[in-house]
């Protein structure tokens, strides 16, 4: 369907190591394009699990996964990269941004990887992504200067930088106050409302979770509440 971001159907995901472990239990649903999702769970539930396998990095699971129409279940590596560079990104709860690189270096850094524009329209792209996150004064600070609640939007700032469709986060406000959540809460509803962008964040924040557009819990591997 053209509205559909993301869609998931009977997936299975088993752990064979000590012993096998039914880790996802038949999971099934969609997520339309512009949607702000929570995921939530007890710890050991599987949240991380399903994330991966959603992000394209996990191809061991049964069932099938569709991304903006693609149906990604058994395409070779090589493709799922290429597709993940194009449509997906990530904002981890820590953020390995590289230390000594400034908060725009930082930003860049995708980019310039992508070799798809030139290194002026990458630094204007950057600059204009960091004062979106209200940090066009610290642009030029090494990442290891700025507070915590900065390098986490720093982070965010370059996770936007190749212009995902899908943004990924795993408990992308963890280790943030409740001001700095809140600031990074309002961006991600920000992109999806005015860019159209799907966010799908793995929280233990009840608050997050409450005031975004749809929660998916689950509990012990299956999909309890959506
Ligand atoms: N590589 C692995 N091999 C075997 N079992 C695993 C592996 N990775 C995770 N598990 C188990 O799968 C279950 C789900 O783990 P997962 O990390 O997805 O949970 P989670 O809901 O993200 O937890 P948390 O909130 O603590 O991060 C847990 O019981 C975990 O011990």
């Amino acid at each position: 369907m053209e509205n559909l971001a993301l869609s998931v159907k009977e997936l299975n995901k088993y752990f064979y190591d000590p012993q096998t472990f039914h880790v996802l239990k038949d999971i099934s649903f969609d997520i339309k394009k512009g949607e702000f999702l929570a995921l939530t769970g007890k710890s050991g539930s599987g949240k991380s699990t399903l994330l991966y396998i959603l992000s394209t990095m996990d191809t061991a699971y049964e069932g099938s996964l569709t991304i903006n129409g693609t149906t990604l279940t058994g395409k070779a590596q090589n493709k799922l990269a290429a597709f993940r560079n194009e449509h997906i990104c990530f904002v981890f709860q820590f953020h390995y941004l590289l230390p000594e690189f400034s908060a725009l270096d930082n930003v860049m850094l995708p980019a310039l990887k992508l070799e798809k524009k030139t290194a002026e329209e990458i630094e204007e792209k950057a600059m204009a992504n960091l004062k979106l996150l209200g940090l066009e004064d610290q642009a030029l600070k090494p990442a290891n200067k700025l507070s915590g609640g900065q390098q986490q939007r720093v982070a965010i700032a370059r996770a936007l930088i190749n212009e995902p469709t899908i943004i990924m986060g795993d408990e992308p406000t963890g280790n943030l106050d409740s001001k700095n959540t809140q600031i990074v809460f309002d961006i991600f509803r920000e992109l999806a409302v005015e860019r159209g962008q799907t966010i799908i964040a793995v929280t233990h924040d009840d608050d997050f979770a409450a005031n975004c557009d749809r929660v998916l819990e689950l509990m012990d591997g299956k999909l309890i509440h959506q």
